[in-house]
């Protein structure tokens, strides 16, 4: 028989998903609709993604306070929920499906077009991630902290702590209580150990990457409870959206521009089934829209670049540098076969006896993301450098939808020196923005990359996986198969295979305006009252590992600090009112 491919064994999953949920997919969020909701709110959040959906959870604690949250996607469902499909919401409903625009060093499979995934859902792209959870290093936070007071990482770890509902036994210095629920998945390949073995006979450490003392490789903590995503949206607003009065969701809507005079955020003009529609905010508006589109809103509204702003006919508000300091971690794979059954294949997701196990209990291969384990090192040389945390790291996935059984390894250089930018293609609120990811526009990112790229392909000449039948399947790289020398064949997977790793920050920078800050460590737009940003866009420099729950760390700490503002004032109004009218 014909095996069958990728694509129509998920088709087959979904169907058998939907025939179980009886009347198709429930949505588990509560909206209103758009004929609902009020004429001003006291704070309008746009985006509703890892950043939005924790912010707007925290902020309608507050009673006295109306929120409302602005969802341009849908709602996730049953099939997005399912680890194991991850792969295949990319450039789906639940994606905005962008591109990049040509790269000369990169993406050359492409035609120098990389694909830029990013999620449209409530949950963000935490309704579309591989799921993986991870922190960051103290190191990473310190350095925010030198140029922005409040972020180091003694001032952030309380919300890391506040969001984490980490499930694993014996773990340090975790949280163990918060809405995020961190796990590993209820499934594992016998690869996973030699895996671990490998990284051990080249001299890491099996422990959790949490200090930057060592080189290290463990298994993948994820955000997945009892075999189901756990997105922002499940964590965050799930469990408030029906008993919350004062906070309304609305999905479908797509945010075109705050609205502005004379330097006071008042409000946002969105479409909904592409009629326009606005509605004020007397307290704040508040940007969640992710670091694409959180400074595309920005620069539609007249904040950006001055010259930027007029080739486009927009009114400057503010002149700022909002869109530069794109930074993002990319990722080379190389692929290898291993022993047959060692790792999961397409004919595990085919087998009709996987699909129903997972919808009977969510477990078997479809209850993992496929990345199992993580490791991290330190390349290349210079004395600052022994100071700082591992500079690389390596996704291993034991999952990938091939008759053959493979794994694969992606190097990732996590502190890349090169700078991309995002700028409008147009003051049409609908046209994409322009994404020049500039990976490799410093040539210190090529060369460590192809330190990188050694590195792993030695963790697979190691014994635990020779002994697993491991090498290198240069197949599944066709454009540099035919590359004889390894070097050769390593730099030309660079240029034709390097691809995002989805973990773009840093274009609504937060700094000092001398600085190239948008933003100051309040998250406020500079020169613009009520005006907030608070996701992954006001990142100043990026993490050295993957960017969820650094995004929602956001959230939760922006929600406090928007808090703690207001408290302040009404304290201050109160103690006013008492002095004055005896109230
Ligand atoms: C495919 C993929 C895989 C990833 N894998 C991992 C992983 O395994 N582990 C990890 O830690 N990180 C991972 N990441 C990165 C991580 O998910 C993101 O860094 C994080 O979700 C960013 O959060 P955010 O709040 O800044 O933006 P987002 O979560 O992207 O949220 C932005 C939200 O705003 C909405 N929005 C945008 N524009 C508008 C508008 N005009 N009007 C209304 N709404 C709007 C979007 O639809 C979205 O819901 C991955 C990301 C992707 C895309």
């Amino acid at each position: 028989m014909e095996s069958l491919t990728a694509t129509e064994v998920f088709m087959a999953f979904l169907m058998l998903l939907m025939q179980n949920s009886n009347d198709g997919f429930k949505d588990s969020i509560e909206t209103i609709s758009v004929t609902g909701i009020l004429e001003e709110y006291d704070f309008v959040i746009v985006g509703g993604g890892s950043a939005g959906s924790t912010l707007a959870n925290r902020l309608s604690e507050i009673a006295d306070w109306k929120i409302l949250l602005l969802e341009a996607g849908g709602q996730e469902n049953d099939y997005t929920k399912t680890p194991a499909v991850h792969p295949t919401l990319i450039k789906s409903e639940y994606d905005w499906n962008y591109t990049t625009t040509k790269q000369q060093k990169s993406c050359q499979a492409t035609s120098g077009k990389c694909q830029y995934p990013r999620g449209r859902v409530l949950g963000g792209s935490s309704s579309t991630n591989g799921m993986i959870y991870a922190r960051g290093y103290r190191w990473d936070y310190d350095r925010w902290g030198k140029e922005n007071r409040g972020w180091s990482f003694c001032d952030v770890e309380p919300y890391f702590l506040r969001s984490e509902g980490n499930r694993i036994p014996g773990l340090k210095g975790r949280g163990r209580d918060g809405p995020l629920t961190v796990d590993y998945p209820p499934y594992m390949t016998e690869l996973r150990d030699q895996l671990i073995k490998a990284g051990q006979a080249k001299g890491l450490k099996n422990a959790d990457c949490a200090d930057y003392e060592y080189d290290c490789i463990f298994r993948t903590q994820t955000t997945i409870r009892d075999g189901r995503r756990c997105s922002a949206s499940t964590a965050y607003l799930e469990p408030v959206s029906a008993s919350r009065e004062n906070l309304h969701i609305l999905t479908g809507a797509l945010v075109s521009r705050v609205i502005i005079e004379n330097k006071v955020a008042k409000g946002v003009e969105f479409l909904h089934d592409d009629k326009v529609h606005s509605v004020k905010a007397t307290k704040e508006v508040i940007l969640s829209a992710g670091s694409i589109n959180s400074p595309k809103i920005l620069m539609l509204s007249g904040i950006g670049l001055k010259s930027h702003l007029e080739s486009f006919n927009i009114p400057v508000v503010a002149d700022l540098p909002v869109g530069d300091n794109l930074q993002d971690h990319n990722r080379v794979v190389l692929y290898y076969n291993v022993r047959n059954g060692s790792v999961a294949n397409i004919d595990d997701l085919a087998d009709k006896d996987s699909m129903e196990q997972y919808i009977a209990n969510q477990t078997g291969p479809y209850s993992y993301s496929g990345l199992e384990v993580l490791a991290f090192v330190k390349r290349g040389s210079g004395r600052k450098l022994r100071k700082e945390p591992p500079n690389i790291q390596y996704h291993i996935t034991t999952l990938l939808p091939q008759e053959e059984y493979l794994a694969s390894i992606s190097t990732t250089v996590l502190r890349p020196f090169s700078r991309g930018t995002i700028r409008l293609s147009g003051a049409d609120p609908k046209a994409d923005p322009l994404i020049d990811v500039n990976y490799y526009g410093d040539e210190r990112d090529w060369q460590l990359t192809v330190e990188g790229l050694k590195f792993s392909n030695e963790l697979f000449e190691t014994k635990p996986l020779t002994s697993y039948g491991a090498s290198l399947n240069k197949m599944m790289t066709p454009e540099c198969a035919g590359e004889e020398g390894f070097l050769e064949y390593l730099n030309c997977t660079i240029k034709y295979y390097t691809v995002t790793i989805y973990h773009p920050v840093g274009t609504v920078k937060m700094a000092s305006r001398l600085r190239g800050g948008v933003v100051n460590s309040n998250l406020q737009v500079y020169g613009v009252r009520n005006l907030r940003v608070v996701d992954a866009s006001i990142v100043p420099t990026i993490i050295s590992m993957n960017t969820n729950a650094m995004a929602i760390m956001i959230g939760e700490k922006g929600s406090d600090i928007i808090k703690m503002e207001y408290e302040k004032s009404e304290k201050t109004k109160r103690r006013f009112c008492k002095k004055l009218y005896g109230l």
